[in-house]
C-alpha cells in the first residue's frame, strides 16, 4: 500500500521550517528528486552529505546574489522523508526568505503542502500513522505531560502496541486457515476451540485499552474547567488570579460578565481552558439571559467545574444540583466571613481571592482533577477519535467470531479485525484518512 502513488511524490518541494517573522535564522528545507538539482542551481554545488557548509545563493535566473547561508544535504533514502532533502540556513529576514522562495521556483521546486514532508516519510515507511500524528501532536504540545505523550507516541509506543496485536491476529488466521485446510485430515480437533479463547484473550486487551476514559484525548486537547456560581461571588476574579493576569473584566456590578471568558493554563502539565461565565441568576434582561444560558451550556460540556460562591451568601440547593455532582466548590471572600463548615455535605476550598489565601491549595486540588482525568503517565494510551472507533471495530469483529459457525466465517472475522487496526496505522489505508490525519500538519512539516 506504501508504494501507491509514489509516482505523485517525484517532485521537489520547499517550505519555512521555522517560524514566520523576522528572525535569526530561517530554515528553508526541501525534499524530492529534484532537490540535489535545485540546490546546485542556487548554491552552485551540492556540499558532502549531512555537512554544514557556508554557501553563497544565487538566483538561477538573475545571478543576483540573494544570500550566504548554510547548506545540508541529505541523500535518499537517509533523510527525515526518505527521499533526497535539504536544508538551507537562511539568515531569517522576510525579504531573504522571499528571495529565497523566488529562486527555488525558478529551480523547478514548489511551495509545499501543510504536512507534505511528513506524509512523504509516510509513503516511504519511514514512520506509520500513529507515529506521524504523534509529530503534530509534540509540535502543538503546550505542555511537558503533553510533550511527553506526544513523543511517546512519535517513538512508535502505539504502533508497536498494534502492529504486536496484528501479528497475533495473522497468527491466529494461519491457525484457522490450516484448520480449513486439513479438517478432514489429523489436526488436533481442540485446534478451533484454540484459537477462539486466544481470540477471546486479544479481545480483552482492546477492551482494557479502550476502556481507558478518554485519558489521551484529554490530554492531548486539553481540558476544560468551567467557573460557575452567583453573580458578584468573584469568578472572574478567580480567574484572573488564577492566570495571572486580567483576562475578565472584575466590577462590583452584579451581572458583569456576559460572554463566557476562557483563558488557558497549565495544571500539573494538563492544559486547562478555564471558563468563567456569567453569574447565574433570574436574568434582568435578555442579554444577560443568554448569558446565563452560555454559562450553563459551557459547564454542561466542561471536563470539571468549578462553584464559586461569596462566603457569605453560599448558593441555595438548587443551584448546587445544578453543577454539583462531582464539582469542586470553593467559598470566595473568606475575608470578609470565615466559609461554612459544609455545603451540600462537602467541605468547600476556602479562599480569599483578595489577600489570596487557599489560592495555592486551590490550585492543588485543580491539578490532582486535571491530573486525574487526563492520567498523563498513562503509556500509550488512545490519542485520537479515528484509534478508538477503528479499535472498536476489531474487538467488535473478534466478538463475532464465537458466533460464526463455519471455520471460513471465523477467518474473515479475523482478518477484518486485522485490517481495522490496519487502519490506525495506515498499513490498510484509504487516501481520505490519510488526508484527514496530514491536514492537522503545519506547512514545513
Ligand atoms: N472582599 C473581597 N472581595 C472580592 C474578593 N474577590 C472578588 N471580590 C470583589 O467582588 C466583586 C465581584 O467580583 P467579580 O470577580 O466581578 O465577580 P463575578 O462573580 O465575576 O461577578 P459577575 O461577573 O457579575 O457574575 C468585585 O468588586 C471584586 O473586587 C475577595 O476575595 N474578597
Ligand atoms: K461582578
Ligand atoms: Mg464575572
Amino acid at each position: 500500500m506504501r508504494q501507491q502513488g509514489l509516482s505523485s511524490y517525484k517532485d521537489a518541494i520547499f517550505a519555512l521550517a521555522s517560524g514566520a517573522g523576522r528572525a535569526a535564522v530561517a530554515v528553508v528545507r526541501l525534499s524530492g528528486s529534484g532537490t540535489g538539482e535545485a540546490v546546485r542551481r542556487l548554491a552552485g554545488s551540492l556540499p558532502a552529505p549531512r555537512t554544514a557548509s557556508l554557501k553563497r545563493l544565487r538566483h538561477p535566473d538573475s545571478g543576483e546574489t540573494l544570500d550566504r547561508a548554510l547548506v545540508l544535504w541529505f541523500p535518499a533514502p537517509s533523510s527525515y522523508t526518505g527521499e533526497d532533502c535539504a536544508e538551507l540556513h537562511l539568515h531569517g529576514g522576510p525579504a531573504v526568505i522571499a528571495g529565497v522562495a523566488d529562486a527555488l521556483v525558478a529551480a523547478g521546486t514548489r511551495p509545499a503542502e501543510p504536512g507534505e514532508f511528513t506524509r512523504r516519510a509516510f509513503v516511504h515507511g519511514k514512520m506509520d500513522l500513529t507515529a506521524a500524528e504523534g509529530i503534530a501532536d509534540l509540535i502543538a504540545a503546550e505542555t511537558a505531560a503533553q510533550r511527553r505523550q506526544a513523543l511517546h507516541q512519535a517513538e512508535g509506543a502505539l504502533a508497536s502496541l498494534y502492529e504486536g496485536w496484528t501479528r497475533r491476529l495473522t497468527g491466529l488466521l494461519a491457525r484457522q486457515e490450516a484448520f480449513i485446510e486439513f479438517e478432514t485430515e489429523d489436526l488436533p480437533s481442540d485446534l478451533d476451540a484454540a484459537v477462539g479463547r486466544a481470540a477471546a484473550a486479544l479481545r480483552a486487551e482492546m477492551e482494557a485499552h479502550l476502556a481507558d476514559g478518554g485519558r489521551g484525548e484529554r490530554l492531548r486537547e486539553g481540558l476544560v474547567a468551567a467557573i460557575l456560581g452567583a453573580p458578584n461571588a468573584g469568578k472572574s476574579s478567580l480567574l484572573n488570579a488564577l492566570v495571572g493576569r486580567d483576562a475578565a473584566i472584575v466590577s462590583a456590578r452584579a451581572g458583569t460578565t456576559r460572554d463566557v471568558v476562557e483563558a488557558r493554563l497549565d495544571l500539573g502539565g494538563v492544559p486547562v481552558t478555564l471558563a468563567d461565565t456569567a453569574g447565574l441568576r433570574e436574568a434582568s434582561d435578555e442579554i444577560e439571559a443568554e448569558g446565563v444560558r452560555r454559562a450553563l451550556l459551557r459547564a454542561e460540556s466542561a471536563d470539571l467545574r468549578l462553584l464559586v460562591f461569596a462566603a457569605d451568601s453560599p448558593p441555595d440547593a438548587e443551584t448546587l444540583a445544578l453543577v454539583a455532582p462531582g464539582a469542586l466548590v470553593v467559598a470566595n471572600k473568606t475575608d470578609l466571613t470565615p466559609a461554612p463548615a459544609a455545603i451540600g455535605g462537602v467541605a468547600p476550598i476556602s479562599v480569599s481571592v483578595r489577600t489570596g489565601a487557599g489560592l495555592a491549595a486551590l490550585q492543588e486540588a485543580l491539578a490532582a482533577v486535571a491530573r486525574d482525568l487526563a492520567r498523563p503517565e498513562a503509556t500509550a494510551p488512545i490519542t485520537r477519535g479515528r484509534h478508538r472507533a477503528a479499535v472498536r471495530d476489531a474487538a467488535a469483529r473478534l466478538a463475532e467470531l464465537d458466533g460464526a459457525g463455519l471455520p471460513e466465517l471465523r477467518a474473515e472475522c479475523l482478518r477484518a479485525a486485522s485490517a481495522a487496526l490496519g487502519r490506525i496505522t495506515g498499513r490498510v489505508g484509504v487516501e481520505a484518512v490519510l488526508d484527514a490525519v496530514f491536514r492537522e500538519f503545519c506547512i514545513g512539516k
